[in-house]
């Protein structure tokens, strides 16, 4: 999903978004962690705080948690998106009602998050799901997280409160995030909800969305990244030469380019000569055009749907990679029974199609007899029987007898083609 829908999907629903200024750099959040340890109501709580300053719309706890059912590549996922702004920046922020919702929504990208407010109650600690969400934000390339130490309400011991930040910044650090400089801010979600005890309610939710103004960086926007055209089609125009289409998923690119097309077996070197957008004559294309592109010099044969049309060098075609994958439940429409190693679905990569067989990632235990059952997150290895463009962050669909049985994220490559 590209950074414009998610956009999109963030500003949903509100109706008087447009008068918000659109100046300001807009960054995708969300709360993450633990089941109860307040997410929902730190949620609530920061657009009741913005909207005293201004900067929201008040979203009320009930109306947060009733999320809609969204679709992302035939997977329900309930979550809100929610949006306010800071003196600094303009934010779309997501709440998930439910652990599997997290998991779902992460691996998808239904509502990509660029980083995120962990949070944990001070009465537990870290738990199990801390520690999956913090694992999982990483594999989905969250470079990124602000800490939100809940419920201190109910904590008199300070002591009590030194430790949680210890074990959290360790936690961070085990996940490869900077658990030394990470901001920690402990305080009351429900207490900034209520408008009680503003010490450690309201004032330590605008630390916190200060914290996240300052510690968490914006992307860079597609347009910004190396060019990369998913190829659809090829045509052969008589007097001209051969035509690629498709869908620019990133960057810019101009008439008179060099390009490099990948994948499949292929990998050429070639320039735009052309660009065509709805029967137009354009010198430049960029991210989100339908386009079609020109080639010198290339035979129709030589290029075929799933490769793709890239800045040269700027990505590689590979062969093996290591992913995190969910797999869809039956009421999904995913599988019935589980599977083991060595399975062979259809795994979908932009527009290529390419048979694979899944295996388990080496030295895990009792890799023969381990089984995957549907509504299962693990991290396997897949072995293409045909290279194709990935890089870690890479997105994919996994398909058998036509229908969708899991969505992935690729997280390490294993081999090069
Ligand atoms: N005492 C106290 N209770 C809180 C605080 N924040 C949240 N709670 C309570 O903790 C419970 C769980 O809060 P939620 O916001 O629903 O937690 P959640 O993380 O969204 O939970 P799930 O979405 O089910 O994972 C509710 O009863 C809240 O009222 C707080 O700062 N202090
Ligand atoms: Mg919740």
């Amino acid at each position: 999903m590209d950074a414009n829908s998610d956009v999109t999907a963030a500003r949903r629903g509100y109706a008087d978004v447009s008068k918000y200024s659109r100046a300001k750099p807009h960054l995708n959040i969300g709360t993450i962690g633990h089941v109860d340890h307040g997410k929902t109501t730190l949620t609530a709580a920061i657009t009741k705080v913005l909207a005293e300053e201004g900067g929201a719309k008040f979203t009320d706890y009930a109306e947060i948690d009733k999320a809609p059912e969204e679709k992302a590549r035939g997977i329900t996922i309930n979550s809100a998106h929610i949006e306010y702004e800071s003196s600094a920046r303009h934010y779309g922020h997501i709440d998930c009602p439910g652990h599997a919702d997290y998991i779902k929504n992460m691996i998808t990208g239904a509502a990509q998050m660029d980083g995120a407010i962990v949070v944990v109650s001070a009465t537990d600690g870290q738990m199990p799901q801390t520690r999956e969400h913090l694992l999982l934000a990483r594999q989905v390339g969250v470079k990124k997280l602000v800490v939100f130490i809940n419920k201190v309400d109910m904590i008199q011991d300070t002591e009590m409160l030194e430790l949680v930040d210890m074990e959290m910044r360790d936690l961070l650090s085990t996940y490869n995030f900077d658990g030394e400089n990470t901001p920690i801010i402990m305080g009351s979600a429900l207490a900034a909800l209520e408008g009680r005890d503003e010490e450690i309610g309201k004032k330590k939710v605008l630390e916190l969305v200060q914290a996240c103004d300052e510690w968490l960086d914006i992307p860079t926007r597609d347009l910004d990244k190396p060019f990369l055209l998913p190829i659809e089609d090829v045509f052969s125009i008589a007097g001209r030469g051969t035509v690629v289409t498709g869908r620019a998923e990133r960057g810019t690119i101009n008439k008179g380019d060099e390009v490099e097309i990948i994948g499949l077996g292929t990998k050429i070197k070639t320039t735009l000569t052309g660009i065509e957008s709805f029967h137009k004559e354009l010198d430049r294309g960029e991210a989100g055009d339908n386009m079609g592109a020109l080639i010198r010099g290339i035979k129709r044969e030589e290029v075929k749907r799933g490769q793709v049309m890239i800045a040269p060098g700027s990505i590689k075609a590979v062969k093996s990679f290591q992913a995190q994958i969910y797999v869809l439940t039956k009421d999904e429409g995913g599988r019935y029974t589980p599977f083991m190693a060595s399975y062979q679905p259809q795994v979908f990569i932009r527009t290529a199609d390419i048979s694979t067989s899944l295996q388990w990632p080496e030295g895990t235990p009792d890799a023969q007899d381990k089984m995957v059952m549907p509504g299962d997150n693990v991290e396997m290895v897949c072995n293409l029987f045909h290279d194709v463009a990935a890089e870690p962050g890479t997105r994919f669909t996994i398909r058998e007898g036509g229908r969708t049985i899991g969505t992935g994220i690729v997280t390490k490559i294993l081999e090069y083609a």
